[in-house]
């Protein structure tokens, strides 16, 4: 039986009490040290191993480990412990930010203690920053220089103060015993170093390496610590590897397994913490795996063991589908496959190094990349792709990534077609220079080949180029051989780009839109990446470009707010609090990226912060302007679709609708300025939003929220007739004389519209018709009727003496001195049991319209209303006995702003969005 106790580091008290570990061969007891648990049992003739084998000798002494040895029972010596392999064991990594602190270090210890598979195995990097600390050491050492003394008691100091943090008791000696020898015996070495002045790559890999040994030993005690008996691994007594050249190694994986076998029949631990980065050479000379070295750990004893998974922890959610930094609306990849992951590092993405991959996927084991500090987020998996297309593999493009500094090589002539080995010169003159060609492209035609090559590589190519070609060139077989500077490549990767028509298509036009010309092509047959090679000037806005046509959902909307008063302001409130469940629910993704009002102007690339849109709109405020705010609009190629909210009373601003809409962008408004401008400006506006695909949407103009001019819409556009079109349109003029009663004053009442929010900006618009005849003259065009703002005769309530007043304030201030004159109205109507209200009618069958105030009986539908309410009434072919009545608040706040929110998500829904 294989207990879990006999695999944990025993002192000789505890080894005596009972708890045993099992036996090694004789020869190995010899120089097995049960303080360190290092073994050693290797043949003591490797120089590197003597110093640790002598200073374990000497640390603990023989008598201790002859204890050790005495303690173990024949019945555990004949125990034969083969290497389980499969599901159950499931492989860790954490690189040196996660084993940071000691903190960190403990919360390593509680992820691991929280996984439930049955067996696992933990590969740790050293404490951050340690490597390049122990590398330090070696470079003073090897340039005499001998502040490495003070260096390496630094590193010890780290260790101690780290350990005394997270470790007590018996194990925090059992470290602090490890430590002190493992510093005495650098010491030693870095001496011999430094009086050599030279270190050999196995010397300073050795001493490098010491990083990964401690912060091993540190997360197997913490584990130990908990209960759950934890061993820990010198992967260099397991990890063979062999150098391949340009500062690689290849994992020897028959002599691993069985040097791993060798060892779990030692150390039949269930929990084992073993040291990432570094290695042994078949010949015992210890080594590293390189750059990345962790990782490549990870995966190769993934595969040795067969794991179940090998999640590799980090301080990011996964892999992004853009480098966040050049593209803040990258997002994280739930999976990618082992081929996609490769071809996204070359790109320089935060993914794994290809070689990292290959052990885990001969195997088929899953890589997963998570955030160990956000354990939330479920990461990236890295895995064989899915042969359902329809498996979890989120699009064909999994992502775009570019690299800059290149230059394009562009080698031209129709001497070249035919003749074979042409691509071959030139190749071998590039790779004369030593230049590394990063993409290459010839047309069919075969008059041209171009490949990019990083800028700092082009002159050189460009002269071994010429040289080679010079008789070819002077002959006229070349025409040029032509270095175009400055450029980029954009790529984009994805395994299902091979099965998907199209999307090159929606790629090219993607960059065609963002005005980006693309100076080569390259796809190759396995078609995981198209590359296309730009001006580096254009890059990010390529990148952005292409990233938002292929993860942005289509009904993402970059809206621009124009006028943040009270309507424009409260619909910044609602989008605030709305924003995240249109998300959530209908895949409508609202982007506040511009804000102006009449004196500052707030932009942003992403997205106003709704939260503080008032504050920003004052401190992080340019002078208004519109122009730029257009601007900003129509050049953002992030979002594929923009649109402008007028929220305005501006004739001026509304003049622009046309030009906007031309643009490309959609226009949403409340103000009723441009639909009951002139006629002609009108109509033109009308023919173009009618021939185009860009919307026009002004609801909130007539009725507020009401849903006034879609009823209207839908009535005409099924076919019926309008007759008439009759109602109170003031929410103003309705609450006045809705409130006129008693002992109120007709001036408190219009002062209380105001305060209320229902009136125009000017008041008197309301007060003197106007308001109402622009509603009369919008639903009148909507019903086709060619009338102009002054066919509508008016009875205005604005006395004669105020309507030249310069402002709104001084009106409001001289209306009281009229109170007497409404007092007057009002009781007339009174005593004849009337009430007085303020009425449109668009006629349509007389073709006009005319606004009134009239009185009514009180047992009028138009008597009965209260608050702001306004009453509009359809008379048509299919409601002709009884009117279509729509009734309802028709100003204020917050019904108006909601009826804009409403055009909004209706542009969402025509653009695609779910009903
Ligand atoms: N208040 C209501 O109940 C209703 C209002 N409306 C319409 O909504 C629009 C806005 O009304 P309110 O918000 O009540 O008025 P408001 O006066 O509170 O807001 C208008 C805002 O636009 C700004 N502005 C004016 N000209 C500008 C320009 N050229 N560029 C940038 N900003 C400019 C002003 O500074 C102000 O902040 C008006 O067209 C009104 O007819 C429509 C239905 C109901
Ligand atoms: N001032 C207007 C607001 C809506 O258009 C009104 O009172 O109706
Ligand atoms: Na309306």
């Amino acid at each position: 039986m294989r207990s879990l106790a006999v695999a944990s580091p025993l002192p000789p008290a505890a080894a005596a009490a009972g708890r045993r570990r099992p036996r090694a061969s004789a020869r190995e007891v010899i120089s097995q040290c049960w303080k360190c648990e290092i073994n050693q049992y290797r043949p003591l003739g490797n120089p590197l191993r003597i110093g640790h084998s002598q200073g374990s000798l000497q640390r603990h002494g023989s008598k201790n480990l002859l204890a050790a040895a005495a303690a173990i029972s024949v019945e555990q010596a004949e125990v034969s412990t083969s290497l389980p392999k499969g599901d159950m064991w499931s492989v860790h990594k954490f690189g040196g930010t996660c084993m940071g602190t000691p903190q960190r270090i403990q919360n390593v210890a509680d992820i691991v203690l929280s996984d439930s598979s049955k067996r696992k195995l933990i590969i740790v990097s050293a404490m951050s920053k340690v490597t390049d600390m122990m590398y330090n050491l070696v470079h003073k050492a090897q340039s005499r220089d001998d502040s490495y003394m003070t260096a390496l008691d630094e590193v010890f100091d780290k260790h101690m103060a780290a350990a005394k943090e997270l470790l007590d008791g018996e194990n925090l000696a059992r470290f602090f015993a490890q430590l002190h020898s493992d510093i005495s015996n650098l010491r030693a070495m870095l001496h011999a170093i430094f009086i050599a002045g030279h270190a050999t790559e196995s010397f300073s890999d050795f001493v490098v390496g010491h990083g990964e040994l401690w912060s091993a030993q540190m997360l197997s005690y913490a584990i130990n610590k908990s209960g759950v008996p934890c061993t820990w691994m010198d992967t260099r007594d397991v990890l063979v590897v062999k150098p391949s050249g340009s500062n690689q190694v290849d994992p020897d994986y028959l002599e691993s397994e069985k040097r791993l076998q060798k060892w779990f029949s030692r150390q039949p631990a269930a929990t084992i913490v073993a040291t990432g980065f570094i290695a042994t050479t078949a010949e015992n000379i210890p080594t590293t795996l390189r750059r990345d070295g962790s990782d490549f750990s990870a995966s190769i004893i993934g595969s040795l063991f067969r794991a179940r998974q090998v999640t590799i922890w980090t301080d990011v959610d996964g892999v992004f589908s853009a480098d966040p930094r050049k593209v803040s609306e990258a997002v994280i990849l739930s999976t990618l496959s082992y081929q996609e992951a490769w071809e996204m590092s070359y790109f320089g993405a935060n993914v794994l190094h290809p070689r990292t991959i290959i052990p885990v996927m001969k195997d088929n084991i899953p890589i997963v990349i998570r955030n160990m500090f956000n354990l939330s987020a479920p990461g990236t998996t890295i895995c064989k792709q899915p042969a359902n297309e329809n498996a979890d593999l989120d699009a064909c493009v999994k992502s775009f990534a570019t690299i800059d500094n290149l230059a394009l090589v562009n080698v031209e002539g129709t001497g070249m077609a035919g003749v074979p080995g042409t691509a071959s010169t030139i190749f071998s003159a590039a790779k004369a220079v030593g230049a590394n060609v990063i993409m290459i492209s010839q047309a069919s035609s075969e008059h041209s080949v171009c490949f990019a090559v990083p800028e700092k590589e082009v002159a050189a190519v460009s002269t071994a180029l010429h040289a080679r070609f010079r008789d070819a060139l002077a002959a006229g077989r070349l025409s040029k051989v032509e270095v175009i500077h400055g450029c980029s490549i954009l790529a984009a990767v994805g395994l299902r780009m091979a099965s998907t028509p199209g999307v090159s298509a929606i790629l090219f036009d993607a960059l065609a839109k963002a005005n980006i010309n693309v100076r080569a092509i390259a796809q190759g047959c396995s078609e995981y990446n198209i590359t296309v090679v730009l001006k580096q000037e254009d890059c990010a806005r390529a990148l952005r470009a292409v990233h938002s046509r292929f993860f942005l959902s289509k009904t993402t909307l970059a809206v621009g707010i124009i006028g943040p008063g009270l309507i424009g302001g409260t619909l910044l409130n609602q989008l605030r609090d709305q924003a995240a469940v249109l998300k959530e629910n209908m895949n409508i993704d609202l982007r506040v990226i511009g804000i102006t009002g009449t004196s500052t102007m707030h932009l942003s690339d992403i997205g106003v912060d709704l939260k503080q849109w008032k504050e920003l709109l004052q401190k992080e405020a340019k002078p208004a302007d519109l122009a730029s705010l257009v601007r900003h609009l129509s050049e953002n190629h992030v979002f594929p679709n923009k649109v402008l909210v007028d929220c305005t009373a501006d004739t001026n601003v509304a003049s622009h609708y046309y030009d906007w809409l031309k643009k490309g962008i959609h226009v949403i408004t409340p103000n009723k300025k441009a639909n009951s401008g002139p006629l002609d400006q009108y109509l033109k506006l009308r023919t173009l939003q009618r021939a185009s695909y860009t919307h026009y949407f002004y609801e909130a103009t007539v009725g507020a929220g009401l849903p006034i001019i879609s009823t209207l819409q839908g009535l005409l556009e099924t076919g019926d007739k309008i007759l008439r079109i009759e109602g109170i349109f003031s929410g103003t003029l309705s609450y006045i004389f809705n409130n006129f009663e008693g002992t109120r004053t007709f001036s408190d009442v219009v002062a209380e519209a105001k305060d209320a929010g229902f009136t125009e900006p000017d008041p008197r618009d309301d007060l003197s018709g106007t308001d109402v005849a622009r509603k009369v003259i919008i639903l009148a065009r909507e019903c086709a009727l060619r009338l102009e703002l002054s066919d509508i005769p008016v009875k205005s309530l604005v006395p004669k003496a105020l309507r030249s007043c310069s402002s709104a304030d001084e009106f409001m201030q001289k209306l009281p001195s009229f109170d007497q004159d409404w007092d007057m109205q009002r009781h007339e109507a009174e005593s004849a049991e009337e009430v007085l209200r303020y009425v449109g009618v668009v006629d349509v069958v007389k073709r006009k319209g005319s606004v009134e105030l009239q009185r009514y009986k009180r047992e009028h539908p138009f008597a009965q209303l209260s608050g702001s309410d306004n009453i509009i009434a359809f008379t048509t072919s299919r409601y002709r006995e009884q009117p279509l009545i729509v009734r309802g608040p028709g100003a204020g706040a917050e019904v108006t702003a909601g009826g804009v929110f409403c055009d909004l998500l209706r542009l969402a829904s025509y653009l695609g969005a779910p009903s």
